[in-house]
């Protein structure tokens, strides 16, 4: 069972971590430790910035360095930037799905977190599988019972389809309490008053600071990771093409073709050719213009696991073992990204909580270069982000019960 802090404690480490009224204001409070002081600013202006000026901006001085970048210039917060050691009591709603079921198991391993309320329409009533820590019976819970439970929960995770979670967040955005948000559906990701969790690209004390935070899509975050280092240096009138293969698992838990086993055996199924919403993530976020980058989605026959397959156009000739370096620098230190030599295989990061970018493979012209990214969608893809956006804002550690390689 995990031992929570004595109700006086922790009442007066949420006090201290939660002040802002309201979403609309900008949702900063003292969670975590940024440099050498605690953050106590509470400054609408920058988690108001566009998303793509955010990323952008943590990208461009690799560029005053240029090829020869030697640091990450968005640093992982270490342990010693970690300014809570209090549980923090968790909601999961969706908890039934697939994403859920890896929060489930993250969760449990995790020293901190305390899971307190899962929420599934169809499981309502059963126990809860694979967490230790306390029993946990699901429930099914609307918008309405989660704002009565609000006073007993400090982050409600919402891992529902797109398009469901708009009434939870409503009701809670209307209530007292400032409890953190993280939604892994799409619906929050193009919104400035949320914060775009992703911590490797974008500013890291943006998220520490942040009460509602839109988890990034599976094919989203490997398309940014292996592009967001090269940034400085592609062509901008040419188009980034992104040919990218899903496990099944990446369709959730309801019936369709791109999740039937059957018709996913001996095959490969294109969808999406154009226009998917990850593709306009990916442009947005990176700051790219909608028309230069173009994603090619398919589903095969394994569960979990997506490989992408990026061809990335340059302004200026440069060889593989350049762009590499670059890629190495740019990501020095990240515990969930590796850069690697030869192309990744889907097959090895399934389970594995990090992206794998590898190949680097330049063209006879010298201008383009094809790069391979590995992602576990229900990973670094979904859960493992999730708890690390939620590591950050809750004060804890960046990657505490994450395992990292
Ligand atoms: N699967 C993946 O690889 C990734 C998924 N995501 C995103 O994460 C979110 C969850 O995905 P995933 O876990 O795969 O989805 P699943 O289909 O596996 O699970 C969805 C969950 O939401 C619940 N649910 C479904 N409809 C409703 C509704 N109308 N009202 C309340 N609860 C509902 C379901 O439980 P019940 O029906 O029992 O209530 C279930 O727990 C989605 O937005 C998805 O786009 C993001 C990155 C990767
Ligand atoms: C194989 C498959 O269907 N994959 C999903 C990706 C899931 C995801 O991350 O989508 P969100 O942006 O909605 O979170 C899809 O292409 O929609």
């Amino acid at each position: 069972m995990l031992s929570s802090a004595p109700m006086a404690m922790r009442a007066a480490a949420r006090r201290a971590v939660r002040s802002s009224p309201s979403i609309t204001t900008a949702p900063n409070s003292n969670r975590c430790v940024v440099g050498l002081n605690y953050s106590r600013s509470f400054s609408s202006a920058r988690s108001a910035r566009p998303i793509a000026h955010r990323v952008v901006s943590g990208i461009a001085s690799q560029q005053q360095r240029g090829y020869a970048a030697t640091t990450n210039p968005n640093p992982p917060l270490g342990k010693k930037n970690a300014s809570n050691d209090v549980p923090s009591r968790i909601g999961l709603i969706g908890a039934r799905g697939y994403t859920g079921q890896a929060l489930v198991e993250l969760l449990n391993n995790h020293p901190y977190m305390d899971l307190r309320h899962v929420s599934s329409r169809e499981l309502a009533g059963q126990e809860l599988q694979g967490y230790s820590k306390r029993k946990i019976t699901y429930e099914n819970l609307d918008a309405e019972a989660v704002l009565q439970l609000d006073s007993e929960v400090d982050c409600w995770i919402m891992a529902l389809p797109n398009g469901v979670c708009k009434p939870f967040v409503d009701i809670l955005n209307q209530g007292e309490k400032k409890s953190l948000i993280v939604d892994l559906s799409a619906d929050y990701r193009f919104d400035d008053s949320w914060t775009y969790g992703l911590p490797e690209l974008q500013k890291r004390s943006d998220i520490c600071q942040s009460s509602r935070i839109s988890n990034p899509g599976c094919y989203s975050t490997g398309s940014q990771l292996g592009i967001g280092a090269l940034l400085d240096h592609i062509d901008r009138s040419k188009t980034i093409n992104v040919f990218g293969v899903s496990g099944y698992s990446g369709a959730g838990t309801k019936p369709s073709p791109k999740n039937d086993v059957k018709l996913l055996h001996d095959n490969l199924i294109a969808y999406s050719l154009t226009g998917h919403i990850h593709e306009r993530e990916v442009a947005h976020s990176l700051g790219l213009g909608q028309s230069e980058v173009a994603l090619m989605p398919h589903v095969a026959s394994w569960f979990r696991g997506i490989h992408l397959t990026i061809s990335i156009p340059l302004k200026e000739k440069m060889d593989s073992r350049t762009i590499r370096q670059i890629y190495q620098d740019r990501y020095a230190g990240e515990k969930l990204v590796k850069v690697v030599g030869e192309a990744p295989l889907v097959k090895d990061i399934a389970g594995k909580h990090h992206v794998e970018i590898g190949g680097f493979a330049v063209d006879s012209t010298g201008k383009r270069v094809v790069v391979a990214a590995t992602i576990d969608n229900l990973s670094k893809g979904a859960a493992t982000q999730c708890l690390q956006n939620m590591n950050l804002a809750l004060g804890y550690a960046e990657y505490e019960g994450i395992p990292v390689e």
